[in-house]
């Protein structure tokens, strides 16, 4: 049971999910405005508390303000981008390449995301069988991260058309950090209401109704027995 003053009240519960429900991946909306280091701190405390396998807390986050860096990075994305769209042909290469895929100089602040695959030893607790629950952990730092952003009025846009191998040379990673997410933070002139994919037509949301199944994968909810 949960004592009162455990619950959330109302008001509390309507901003977490208006957080969840209005957080938007930001590419073009972005001001110039630099954020103030007790905000960043607050965003990053935040990414701090996310679970983690085995309280291994495998995240560290790369502060990068600096101009010649978000070049290389933006000169690496470029790179990488012409590959992704030529992966797709006729009108779709064309939609593609319409697409503005990040906001690495407009933003005011890039923030990377590692996971230090090596932190805690070589037994953490609950990752001998499912190795990857470090990158787990650190994906939920991300998304802590993000939904506190935009509870700040913050807009945050990830950017992953970009090769890893590269990036770890460019922010002079050591080989067992992992760099998982790079993004781009500032304020913003708007949040948009939708998906910025699904307002240009590119994809649309799914009806949960398709996603939800029953006891196995494809029966429907209160079949069994
Ligand atoms: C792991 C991962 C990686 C990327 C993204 C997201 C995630 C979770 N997204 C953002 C993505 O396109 C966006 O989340 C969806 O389109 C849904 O939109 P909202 O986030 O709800 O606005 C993203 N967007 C983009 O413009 N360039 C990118 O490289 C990426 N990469």
């Amino acid at each position: 049971m949960t004592t009162p003053n455990q619950r959330f009240s109302d008001a509390e519960r309507r901003g977490l999910y208006r957080a969840i429900h209005e957080r938007r991946d930001v590419r073009s909306q972005f001001l110039p405005d630099r954020i103030p280091a007790d905000v960043l701190t607050r965003l990053l405390e935040a990414a701090h508390h996310a679970p983690s396998v085995g309280f291994m807390q495998p995240w560290d986050f790369i502060v990068i303000e600096s101009r010649d860096v978000r070049e290389a990075v933006l000169a690496m994305f470029e790179q990488e981008n012409q590959k992704a769209a030529e992966r797709f042909e006729g009108e779709r290469q064309t939609h593609y390449r319409s697409l503005k895929l990040q906001g690495i100089m407009e933003s005011p602040l890039n923030l990377c995301i590692t996971c230090d695959r090596s932190r805690g030893g070589p037994h953490v607790l609950g990752r001998n069988s499912i190795v990857d629950t470090d990158l787990f952990s650190t994906c939920l730092a991300v998304q802590n991260l993000w939904l506190a952003a935009r509870a700040e009025g913050i807009g945050v846009g990830w950017v992953s058309i970009l090769d890893q191998a590269q990036l770890s040379v460019a922010l002079n990673l050591p080989e067992h950090v992992y760099p998982l997410a790079y993004l781009c933070l500032g304020y913003v002139s708007e949040f948009l209401e939708q998906p910025e994919l699904e307002a240009k037509g590119w994809r649309s949301r799914l009806p949960l109704s398709e996603l939800v199944h029953g006891d196995k994968w494809g029966q429907p909810r209160g079949s069994g027995g």
